[in-house]
C-alpha cells in the first residue's frame, strides 16, 4: 500500500514521516529528493544558475537555498520557474523509488511525502492521501521559530500553498498536529494499525 502524505509548510509533515519510519515504513520525502537534485555540480543547478543568475550559488558551489526560497515566496512567476526545472526531476527519482521499494519490500507500507501533492494533482499515484493538518496561528509559530522568519516572510510561505483547510477536506484521513508530539504520536500509531491490519 502507498500512501502520500501531505500538509503545510511546517505542518509536521516531516515529524509525522520520522514516526511512521520508526513503526516500519518504508518513507520518501520529496523535499530530499529535490535537495539531491540540486546539490553541487548538478544540471539543476545550472539550470537554476542560467534562469536566476550566479548570486543564488555560493563560493562553494553550492545553492543558497534561504536567498531562493526569499525570492520565489515572493515572485509567482518565480515560483513557476523553479518548479519547471525541479518537478520533473523529482517526479522521475520519486517514481523510480516507489517502484523499487515496492519491489523490495512488497508487504511494507510505503509512505512518500510530497509537500504539493494537492497543488500539483498527484492523488491518483496513491492508495490513500493523509494530510498532517495544523492551525494557521501554530502554523505560523512553528515556521517563524523554525526558519527564523518574520511574521510577514511566514505568512507570504503559507499562502504559496494551498489552504491547509482545503487539503484537510480533500484528504482520506487528518493528523491533528496542533497539540504535542505524544498527540500525534498516537494518532500516527492508531493510522499505521488501521492501515497495516488492512492489508
Ligand atoms: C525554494 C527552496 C530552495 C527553499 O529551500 P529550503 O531548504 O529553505 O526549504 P525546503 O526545500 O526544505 O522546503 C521546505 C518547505 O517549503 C515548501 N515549499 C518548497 N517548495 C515549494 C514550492 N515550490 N511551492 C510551495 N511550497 C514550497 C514545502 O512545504 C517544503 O516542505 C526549495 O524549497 C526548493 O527548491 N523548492 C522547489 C522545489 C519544490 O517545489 N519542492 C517542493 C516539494 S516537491
Ligand atoms: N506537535 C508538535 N509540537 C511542537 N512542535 C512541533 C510539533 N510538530 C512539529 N513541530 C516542530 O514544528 C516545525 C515544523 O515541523 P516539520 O519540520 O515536521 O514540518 P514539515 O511539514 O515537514 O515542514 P516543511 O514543509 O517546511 O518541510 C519543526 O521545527 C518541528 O520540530
Amino acid at each position: 500500500m502507498i500512501i502520500g502524505l501531505t500538509g503545510g509548510i511546517a505542518s509536521g509533515k516531516s515529524t509525522v514521516l520520522k514516526m511512521l519510519a520508526d513503526l516500519g515504513s518504508i518513507t520518501i520525502d520529496a523535499d530530499q529528493i529535490s535537495r539531491e537534485a540540486t546539490k553541487k555540480g548538478s544540471q539543476a543547478l545550472n539550470e537554476i544558475k542560467e534562469v536566476f543568475g550566479k548570486e543564488y550559488i555560493d563560493k562553494n558551489g553550492k545553492l543558497k537555498r534561504e536567498a531562493l526560497g526569499d525570492e520565489i515566496f515572493n515572485d509567482k512567476l518565480a515560483k513557476e520557474r523553479l518548479e519547471q526545472i525541479l518537478h520533473p526531476k523529482i517526479d522521475i527519482q520519486m517514481k523510480y523509488l516507489i517502484d523499487k521499494y515496492q519491489k523490495e519490500y512488497p508487504s511494507k507500507l510505503i509512505v512518500v511525502d510530497i509537500p504539493l501533492l494537492y497543488e500539483v494533482g498527484k492523488e491518483e499515484q496513491f492508495n490513500e492521501v493523509w494530510v498532517v493538518w495544523v492551525d494557521f496561528k501554530t502554523q505560523l509559530e512553528r515556521l517563524m521559530k523554525r526558519n527564523d522568519l518574520s511574521y510577514k516572510e511566514a505568512k507570504n510561505r503559507v499562502r504559496a500553498q494551498m489552504p491547509l483547510d482545503e487539503k484537510r477536506k480533500k484528504a482520506d484521513r487528518v493528523i491533528d498536529n496542533s497539540g504535542s508530539i505524544n498527540h500525534t504520536n498516537r494518532q500516527v500509531k492508531e493510522l499505521f494499525n488501521k492501515v497495516s491490519s488492512k492489508e
